[in-house]
């Protein structure tokens, strides 16, 4: 990696030192650690809690409350630490070779088994801080052979399904390095699936492409490399990528702003399969990434609803920010034909994919639109609920609604430890109780979390 300036944000007023020695405290919402420095909190990453490390700063104004900064060396290592699995992602490794390092890896050099208790501190601090709650959930391990995390040796490796890339100015496939413009060349990405790397995109000309997008099903299906090419690229360019990816590979052009997918070879769509069902995700429309994701989530939610008994032939329920039907499909299986299910998600494109991949169930009503429209333009009442928000979270609005649609039970399934908690906080104030609550490590080596909760009314 070459040097570059750090064009975003890495604001320093003159009087900051660039790198301090420090003394690392907490984990924190985000990925960060606390640690303090002439009182100022500086939020360091890379780092684990215990340790002493010289970090440099990364954003260090004067005038704002805390500071960032990312380890250049570790001064007294945690038992914790573990040689980062990828050279590329490890902080003080970049850094000696003059540059950041790649983001999405940020807890790569932590001992698997202690990355799923820092995010359970995680969890529980936002739970204390947002909801008033005293509770401590352990996280789950998914898809990982026991044992196999201490040494790297696949543990929590291969599970992306999708990944994106951006492109180097010379056109080689790269990654945005962390809180910066500057595009890091890659020749690998161990956390994505084989049928990703397979592709060895590294090896293209990718010069006039602005991004690359690639979903590779975990079920082996097809898969789908979309590029996104640069206002002024040379057509005749696509035509020299398309012809050094394999035949059996679909690949379109998508332009991310208008959300259009044009088909260039094979299908603009891949082929998922989930809980006994198939299920078409076209372009970029979401679809959960953790290959074990789908089955994970959709059993958690049918332990918590139907064991519960909340979820009975004949129930009229509802699956909040659908996506392509991922969890429509089972609740429809599970109310049968004398029940009920609507189906809401807010994308166009992958509204679409919903309608056709639950065409023929009759008893589903698919509706495009923003769940907090739907819920207030067509008020009904509701046996029990499925929300799936995006990372901000369902907010209080729509929680209030939720609440007033008079369901007997709720499953919420969460990204986002703060906006759960915030939302949970909601929920007690309308008088409603957090039942059950679980968490799953479907984001090993990133500081992400997933939640499964069951909340009912506090009768
Ligand atoms: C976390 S994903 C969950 C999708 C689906 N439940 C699944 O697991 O595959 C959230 C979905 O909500 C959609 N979305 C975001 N904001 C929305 C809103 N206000 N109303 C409806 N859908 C929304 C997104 O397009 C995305 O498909």
């Amino acid at each position: 990696m070459t040097q570059h300036q750090l064009s975003r944000p890495g604001r320093h007023s003159d009087a900051a030192p660039r790198e301090l020695v420090l003394d690392v405290g907490p984990v924190a919402h985000g990925g960060h650690f606390v640690a303090r420095h002439e009182g100022r909190v500086v939020f360091v990453r890379h780092s684990i809690p215990g340790e002493k490390v010289r970090a440099r700063l990364t954003d260090a104004d004067d005038g704002s409350k805390f500071w960032r900064a990312d380890v250049v060396e570790v001064l007294e290592a945690s038992d914790d630490r573990r040689r980062h699995f990828w050279p590329l992602a490890d902080s003080a490794a970049a850094w000696r070779k003059g540059g950041p390092p790649v983001g999405g890896a940020e807890f790569g050099h932590i001992r698997l088994e202690r990355q799923r208790q820092l995010k359970s501190e995680v969890l529980a601090e936002q739970l204390k801080r947002l909801a008033g709650l005293d509770l401590r959930v352990d996280v789950e391990a998914v898809g990982q052979r026991p044992g196999s995390g201490e040494e790297h040796d696949g543990g929590g490796l291969a599970w992306r399904t999708r990944a994106g890339f951006a492109v180097t100015p010379d056109g080689r496939l790269g990654m945005h390095a962390h809180r910066s413009d500057v595009v890091v060349p890659v020749r690998e990405m161990p956390l994505a699936v084989p049928g990703i790397n397979e592709l060895k995109l590294w090896e293209l000309d990718l010069r006039g492409i602005a991004r690359v997008e690639v979903a590779a099903p975990a079920n082996g299906s097809r898969p789908l490399v979309l590029l996104a090419p640069e206002d002024d690229a040379d057509p005749k360019r696509l035509g020299r990528i398309l012809a050094r990816l394999p035949h059996d590979v679909s690949v379109a052009r998508f332009d991310p702003a208008k959300g259009q997918v044009l088909q260039l070879r094979g299908r603009t769509w891949v082929q998922e399969s989930a809980a006994g069902h198939e299920y078409r995700v076209t372009g970029e429309g979401f679809w959960q990434i953790h290959k074990d994701a789908p089955e994970t989530l959709v059993g958690a939610v049918r332990t918590f609803l139907h064991d519960g008994g909340y979820l009975l032939p004949g129930s009229a329920v509802a699956d909040l920010y659908a996506g392509a039907g991922l969890f429509t499909a089972p609740l429809a299986d599970a109310v049968g034909i004398t029940g009920s299910v609507l189906s809401v998600e807010g994308s166009p494109g992958t509204s679409r994919d919903a309608r056709k991949n639950l065409h023929g169930e009759g008893h589903v009503e698919i509706v495009q639109g923003r769940v907090e429209r739907v819920l207030r333009n067509r008020p009904r009442r509701f046996d029990s609920l499925l929300i799936d928000p995006p990372r901000a979270g369902a907010g209080k609005a729509v929680v209030r609604q939720l609440m007033d649609s008079g369901p007997r039970a709720i499953a919420y399934v969460s990204c986002d430890p703060a906006s759960f908690a915030r939302d949970l906080g909601y929920f007690h104030a309308g008088g409603w109780k957090l039942e059950g609550l679980r968490a799953f490590d479907l984001y090993p080596h990133t500081h992400h979390l997933e939640t499964v909760a069951l909340l009912v009314p506090d009768a």
